[in-house]
């Protein structure tokens, strides 16, 4: 695993936006689990009482409304569904000591 705060802002030799938003945001997630401040969202869901359950449970709502924006063709609510999805699947890969560069190097072996 990568240390976090070498994440924050990080871009890729190609200078993808979408790697540093995602390297970003995972840093801030796991900040959030080791901090647990007030009021953060994120915070909460590493200490609801349901566990891990919660974002399983939050996983396939976001699924299933992203689902239903797709039949409806709407495509900016799709794109909000999907920010949320990729934000949950986040949070449940950090909740697993997983690394959001760990996801990125599954996907490139598919290459
Ligand atoms: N990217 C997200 C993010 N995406 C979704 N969510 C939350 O996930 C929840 C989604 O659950 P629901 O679908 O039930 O919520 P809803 O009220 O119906 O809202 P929508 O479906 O309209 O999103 C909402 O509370 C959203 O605010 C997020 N909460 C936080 N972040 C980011 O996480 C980081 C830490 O933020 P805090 O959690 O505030 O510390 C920051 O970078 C935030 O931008």
């Amino acid at each position: 695993m990568s240390d976090a705060s070498e994440r924050v802002g990080a871009e890729t030799d190609d200078g993808s936006e979408i790697d540093a938003v995602l390297a970003e945001l995972f840093a801030t997630i796991e900040s959030r689990g080791e901090e647990l401040p007030d009021g953060s969202y994120t915070a909460s869901l590493f200490t609801h009482e349901k566990g891990e359950n919660e974002v399983l449970e939050k996983l396939g709502e976001e699924t299933t409304e992203a689902i239903l924006a797709a039949k409806d063709d709407d495509d900016e609510e799709l794109l909000h569904e999907s920010a949320d999805l990729v934000y949950h699947l986040l949070v449940l890969l950090a909740m697993k000591d997983l690394d959001v560069d760990d996801l990125g190097t599954e996907l490139r072996d598919r290459f």
